[in-house]
């Protein structure tokens, strides 16, 4: 188990951004923060292989991302931060039977199988429901039950409880707290990642903070505290 970033080169929007990032990612659970524009999610992009370095490497539970595939896909999930990129199917049924369906169960064995994992999140009746006529934070959750579907190894979710109301936010976040696999969440809640092993603050493409949730989020709150003054001084917010 566990993420390895070596030496990783990535330009983004014509210029460098990572450039010599290296990382070695095995607590179980690890969080990411930083301001928009700081890297949080073109980091995960690199950790499933959606985005390949220039230059350096990236291994996911063993695995070059170079060499991606289904194989690649089957050990890490990846929960999309908006879930119009993540979802390719009409209905709920559908969506969270696909990734089943790719790991060899028959297509009635996975929508039966869809169907406990929707009842057991509360969203029983959901399986015939179009993704059209679900709300933004509904798509969200359909979209974290069909990775969670799959049990993938890894775990990365890009800001996946932002549409979701308090009570699914909490049953949620209770039960991935519950589960055994990696998990690497970027988010701007920060009470998600108070209980966390390690969070990570990039900032502009550079790691700026590294270690436990209460030495990195007390001093990433102060930082947003200062520049959110400072924005509001200077008229930008
Ligand atoms: N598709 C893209 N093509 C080129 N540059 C991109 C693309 N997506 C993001 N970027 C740039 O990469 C940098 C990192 O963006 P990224 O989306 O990783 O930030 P983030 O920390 O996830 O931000 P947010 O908190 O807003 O989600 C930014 O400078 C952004 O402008």
């Amino acid at each position: 188990m566990g993420l390895v970033f070596n030496c990783v080169y990535l330009a983004r929007g014509g210029g460098r951004f990572f450039d010599d990032l290296s990382l070695d990612l095995r607590e179980r659970r690890i969080g990411l923060v930083g301001d928009n524009g700081s890297g949080k999610s073109t980091l995960l992009r690199l950790a499933n292989g959606l985005l390949l370095p220039e230059r350096g490497e990236v291994i996911a539970n063993g695995r070059h991302t170079t060499q991606a595939g289904r194989g690649l896909h089957a050990d890490v999930g990846f929960v999309f931060q908006n879930p119009d990129h993540q979802i390719i199917f009409p209905t709920v049924g559908e969506e969270v039977a696909f990734g089943l369906i790719e790991g060899g169960q028959t297509a009635a064995q996975a929508r039966a199988a869809a169907g406990d994992l929707l009842a057991s999140h509360g969203c029983a009746g959901w399986i015939d429901r179009a993704i059209r006529d679900l709300s933004e934070g509904q798509k969200q959750l359909v979209c974290i039950l069909a990775i969670l579907a799959t049990e993938p190894k890894i775990l990365l979710l890009d800001e996946p409880f932002s549409s979701l109301d308090l009570p699914t936010r909490l049953s949620l976040s209770a039960r991935l707290a519950r589960l055994p696999q990696q998990i690497v969440m970027a988010s701007h809640d920060l009470d998600l990642l108070h209980d966390f092993d390690r969070v990570i603050w990039l900032e502009k493409g550079q790691v700026r903070a590294d270690g436990v949730p209460s030495q990195v989020l007390p001093d990433y709150r102060a930082h947003a505290a200062a520049r959110g003054a400072l924005m509001l001084e200077s008229g930008t917010a």
